[in-house]
């Protein structure tokens, strides 16, 4: 059997999904990466209400609902108030996609363990396709899709977002959480371009460094080799949209708002060592959290 073919038959939800060899040793590491990650700081954030991210958090912080952190009880609400600021994330992006009817198809590209996905079906009641390069979030979601009875609309795959299986105009909108890092963007817009109906929207929330800065810093570079990720500036992220039909209707720098989640994440016993280098990153102006909403015109 020749394991590279996938499966395209997007009605078909039980058959067995064949996986891809990653198209490139880049990608095969990053297969594994996420094979193997188990952070706490996202296992039991997701544990709180059965919606797993990997993505970070927006919004003020609810100080009255944090108790004493060094008790118990304390440390529970600290992560619950880091998933509530993790969730309004994906709320915020999933505002931007434009009027989605029960009968549209969405495209969630580098999907993770699959919280947006779930997120996105219990707003628009819609079909929900998310693909990733690990076939262990991959499982993670479509297992909680199961046991959530929406397995009928909310599916994982192990895929290359640069090559989906997906039909040419076959979405009304599509997205990137945090995963455009991983790419190169003139490949991945080119992708959305093909998959998105005339019309859809396209939505990314991603960390971009900032032109106005000069070249990427020293927090950037650790960033970079914390995720083995590669960020681009946000001049890329716009030029890549420009030149692949993608018109942008917002850009929204969300760097004010997602400050006071890596503060109080920073006094978290959950703590990964990444914290410094966002915080000051975002302090220097030398990156940015941003949302890009774009029409595929
Ligand atoms: C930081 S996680 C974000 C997960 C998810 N979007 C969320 O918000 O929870 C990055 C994701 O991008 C995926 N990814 C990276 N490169 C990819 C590629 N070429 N094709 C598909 N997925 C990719 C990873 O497998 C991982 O699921
Ligand atoms: C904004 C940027 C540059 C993001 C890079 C991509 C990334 C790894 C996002 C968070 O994943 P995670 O939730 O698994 O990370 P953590 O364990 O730090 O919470
Ligand atoms: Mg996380």
């Amino acid at each position: 059997m020749d394991s590279s073919v996938i499966n395209t038959d997007l009605t078909a939800a039980s058959t067995p999904l064949r996986i891809p060899r990653p198209s490139t040793p880049y990608q095969g590491d990053i297969a594994r990466y996420w094979d193997g990650e188990a952070r706490p700081v996202n296992l039991r954030l997701g544990d709180v209400d059965g919606l797993y991210h990997h993505h970070y958090g927006i919004g003020e912080v609810d100080h009255a609902a944090l108790g004493d952190a060094e008790d118990g009880a304390g440390e529970k609400k600290l992560i619950a108030e880091l998933h509530r600021l993790e969730s309004a994330q994906a709320e915020y992006l999933l505002g931007h996609l434009g009027d989605i009817g029960r009968d549209d198809t969405l495209l969630d590209a580098g999907c993770g363990r699959g919280g947006s996905m779930v997120m996105a079906h219990q707003r628009f009641g819609c079909k929900v396709e998310g693909v990733t390069l690990s076939a262990k979030q991959a499982d993670f979601a479509n297992g909680r899709a199961r046991e959530l009875r929406i397995q009928d609309h909310v599916r994982a795959r192990v895929c290359n977002m640069l090559a989906t299986p997906f039909e040419t105009g076959s979405a009304a909108a599509s997205w990137n959480n945090e995963s455009s890092m991983y790419v190169d963007l003139h490949d991945l817009f080119a992708e959305h371009s093909r998959v998105l109906a005339v019309g859809g929207r396209y939505v990314t929330i991603t960390g971009c460094w900032n032109p106005r800065y000069g070249q990427p810093s020293k927090w950037v570079s650790q960033i970079n080799a914390h995720f083995e990720c590669n960020i681009h500036s946000r001049r890329e992220y716009l030029r890549a949209m420009a030149d692949n039909r993608l018109v942008p209707q917002a850009v929204v720098d969300l760097t004010p708002d997602t400050l006071p989640y890596w503060e109080l994440r920073a006094t978290s016993s959950l703590v990964t060592g990444i914290e410094d280098a966002f915080i000051n990153s975002y302090k220097d102006g030398s990156f940015q959290y941003l949302l890009i909403a774009a029409d595929r015109v």
